[in-house]
């Protein structure tokens, strides 16, 4: 080899041992994801699912059973507490099954199962075994329930940090320990089963006004890494998503009250349709994404709040090795910006 041609010397000569050493420093990251990262399963055959939505009658929930029935799911159970909407709920997926455009396979049934989440674990428990029995198994369970209280820490009563834990955090737990056994045995290579976690960006960063809320959503955060270990071997995806605010009925409620200085901050992402949210989600899980994070302030905060989690695509792997310090500089830059507009509201 002429090794003249790699001197330094000349100006052109830099170019192709630049060339080398990229493709180079490429090859090595490949190898190292290829090696890595958690091989992505995607769900083939939604002919062959039987989905669990809580939340299914309103809001995201109710995109998620839109874009389900659209995918061709076989099954769908919509879990919820008011009866009334449930039953309006059957009514219009029905309808909307029906009138499916390309239909090639049989309208996605759907059943509805009015029951309160926050009930004892027992009853909870019983009721959708019961269930189960009476249609089939679960495969594939998507918690989309969750209520937002935005109240600073001095005006949040105590019992509204255990009802933001019951809502956000409790009923992922419960339902999540009722058909787990059942979920990692239904999936396969080919078509695994999965869970879908919904947290909140505000589960991710601490905003102002969120105390109790946040805290919820962190959990499902913590919940979930900790979750992810124990599905390592088996068919059962794990996918946790962060939706900024979303234009929902639940959204309306909770702007009641809620701070000017939470309004600002979290207005600064932007308001999402219910429909691009729900869209996104049964995506990632389709894909058999570990994480879904919307936008480019979503895909920022997942990458700089990565910590000891799992990475699930080369693009978060390059980002979060290469750039992490960059963004954490970005961060504390939007850590100054949020701390200053709380201090000024102050005044
Ligand atoms: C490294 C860069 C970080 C970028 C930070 C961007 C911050 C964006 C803050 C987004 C807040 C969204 C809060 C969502 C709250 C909803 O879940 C809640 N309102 C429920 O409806």
């Amino acid at each position: 080899m002429n090794l003249e041609y790699f001197s330094m010397s000349g100006p052109a000569y830099p170019l192709p041992l630049i060339a080398v050493i990229l493709s180079c420093s490429i090859a090595l990251i490949g190898l190292i994801c290829a090696v890595l990262l958690p091989s992505r399963r995607k769900i083939r055959d939604w002919q062959a699912t039987h989905c669990l939505v809580t939340g299914g009658s309103s809001g995201i929930g109710k995109e998620v059973v839109r874009n389900l029935i659209r995918r061709g799911a076989k099954e769908i159970t919509i879990v919820a507490r008011n009866k009334a909407k449930l039953s309006a709920a059957q009514k219009e997926f029905t309808t909307y099954a029906r009138s499916r455009p390309n239909q090639s396979s049989a309208p996605t049934v759907i059943h509805v199962l009015s029951l309160d989440l926050s009930l004892d674990f027992g009853v909870i428990e019983e009721s959708i075994n019961k269930h189960v029995a009476e249609t089939s198994a679960i495969t594939n369970l998507f918690l989309c329930a969750g209520s937002a209280l935005a109240r600073v820490a001095t005006d949040t009563p105590p019992t509204s940090y255990h009802s933001m834990m019951s809502s956000n955090f409790y009923t992922c737990t419960t339902l999540i320990k009722i058909l787990l056994p059942s979920l990692a045995a239904s999936g396969t290579s080919s078509n695994p089963s999965s869970i879908l976690i919904t947290s909140s960006a505000a589960g991710q960063i601490g905003i102002y006004g969120y105390t109790a809320y946040s805290a919820s959503k962190f959990a499902l955060k913590g919940y979930s890494d900790a979750l992810r270990l124990e599905l390592a071997g088996k068919a059962c995806n794990l996918t946790i998503a962060f939706p900024p605010n979303t234009d929902t009925p639940g959204f309306e409620e909770e702007n009641k009250g809620k701070p000017e200085v939470t309004k600002y901050i979290e207005d600064g992402a932007g308001l999402w349709t219910a429909e691009s949210v729900g869209d996104g989600m049964v995506d990632a899980v389709a894909k058999g994404y570990g994480f879904k994070y919307f936008g480019v302030d979503g895909w920022m905060l997942h990458n700089v709040t990565a910590g000891m989690g799992e990475v699930d695509n080369v693009g978060d792997f390059v980002v979060q090795v290469f750039f992490g310090g960059l963004l954490r500089f970005i961060g504390i830059c939007y850590g100054w910006m949020f701390r200053g507009i709380a201090k000024k509201a102050a005044k």
